[in-house]
């Protein structure tokens, strides 16, 4: 028998303070509350639909020392995580029905959070061949979402083929959008600070052109784009161009791109080293104004652990990327809701139900708290404030840009399918 919660005096987001009941994996009326319901004082809390990551990279397979599926969940949990899309960019590389079939597996074994694995477009993320997108998706883990995220499909020929072919099965290729002749041996964002510090420089126009083409192939087609981790403000306006033209075109912004800047490259700490760069103040507001105004769908924490050896290097020698999430829901608190830009249903927009749409995963998750609907749901405590220490990350990688930064916003309990994968903030 699962526990039956009692949330007393929680303000579904942001809204007047009520009580909510969790029961047999669903929210049902508080007034059925039976006597041995667990009872849980949520007064200054507020409820959020679970978080669904559209971009996670869990390493598992082939990097395990960086990542596990399960130590990824668990520091999915914490931040508010109900379910995550696990990048195909693993040893092998998510390509094969079978390699697919081994991720998702793994998730269901830890039980921390949803998992679904999304498909390599080309095999080896070699940008040559299509990989076996049909069988993907008829597996058992029902692959949605397509990407050879970590490298750019840059051939235009194979990325018609491959929004063509996800048709069939309502699928959708979420590209990264990086040209890669402009971005040979690109470190950092360019700029006149790039050539200060003397660090390859990274075009905005090396996403742009990528995003406009792309978005020009789905007009054509009829399929469905997804944009990876946009950083530009000139990539938001050609993703409201394209909108406002009809495209099946959706966005996401990563956690760090709507708070760091490209200053920070001049600590040549490489914990700031990412794909895309860290870009320039006037890029992080058009990004923060676009995920506001909904031309940016989501957010998504593009989580890519990291061993210490591959980031205590010298800045050109380290690996790109950062951990997202068990902070990203604390950088969108202080971004986008304690500046106006966003309230709680539009966080709950951007972090739930939009990303859940666009993976195709909202039979389950991405539903509003309401009864009948499946317990997967986040309690939020916007006063509590945090210093992120990285030796208390679930992850097994500690490459936190925000280490030793206050935040605001602290996970108090995470459920999945009523039962609680985190309460008080600890794994359960
Ligand atoms: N974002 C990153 O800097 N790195 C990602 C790859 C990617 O998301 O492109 C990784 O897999 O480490
Ligand atoms: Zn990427
Ligand atoms: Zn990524």
């Amino acid at each position: 028998m699962s526990t039956t919660y009692l949330i007393k005096n929680v303000s579904v987001l942001g809204g007047e303070p009520t009580d909510l009941l969790l029961r047999d994996g669903v929210v049902a009326d508080a007034a059925d509350a039976p006597a041995d319901a667990e009872t849980i004082d949520a007064t200054g809390l507020i409820a959020l639909p679970g978080l669904v990551d559209l971009h996670t990279h869990l390493r598992e397979p082939g990097r395990e020392d960086a990542e596990t599926v399960e130590t990824g969940t668990r520091a999915a949990a914490l931040g508010g995580f109900t379910a995550v899309h696990a990048m195909a960019n693993t040893e092998p590389v998510a390509d094969t029905a079978g390699v697919v079939e081994q991720v998702w597996r793994l998730g269901r074994e830890a039980g921390y959070c949803d998992v679904y694995p999304v498909g390599a477009v080309t095999v080896g993320l070699e940008g040559e061949r299509l990989a076996e997108l049909g069988a993907m998706a008829d597996s058992a883990a029902r692959v949605r979402v397509f990407s050879d995220d970590g490298k750019c499909v840059s051939d235009a020929v194979l990325m018609r083929r491959a929004l063509e072919y996800v048709k069939a099965f309502d699928g959708v290729v979420a590209q990264h959008a990086q040209e890669p002749r402009l971005t040979e041996g690109a470190q950092m964002n360019e700029g006149e600070l790039s050539g200060r510090l003397g660090l390859a420089g990274w075009p905005a126009v090396a996403e742009e052109a990528i995003i406009a083409r792309d978005v020009l192939l789905a007009q054509h087609v009829g399929s469905r784009l997804h944009v990876c981790h946009l950083s530009t403000a000139g990539s938001v306006d050609i993703v409201r161009w394209a909108k406002a033209k009809g495209v099946d075109v959706t966005a996401e912004a990563c956690p760090h791109h709507l708070l760091l800047t490209d200053e920070l490259a001049a600590t040549y700490d490489p914990i700031y080293k990412v794909n895309p760069p860290l870009r320039s103040a006037a890029d992080v507001e058009a990004v923060k104004a676009g995920l506001a105004d909904g031309t940016i769908d989501i957010v998504a924490t593009d989580h890519a652990p990291h061993p210490h050896e591959d980031k205590d290097c010298e800045w050109a020698a380290a690996a790109f990327g950062m951990l997202g999430l068990e902070t990203a829901l604390s950088i969108v608190q202080q971004t986008m809701v304690d500046t106006g830009l966003l309230d709680w249903a539009g966080v709950a927009e951007r972090m739930s139900y939009a990303p859940a749409r666009i993976g195709r995963v909202s039979d389950q998750h991405g539903r509003p708290v309401e009864v009948g609907e499946p317990a997967n749901v986040v309690l939020y405590d916007p006063g509590a404030t945090r210093t992120v220490d990285p030796a208390e990350s679930a992850s097994l990688s500690r490459n936190t840009p925000y280490r030793g930064m206050e935040l605001p916003g602290r996970v108090v309990a995470t459920f999945l399918r009523g039962r609680a994968t985190v309460l008080d903030g600890k794994l359960q």
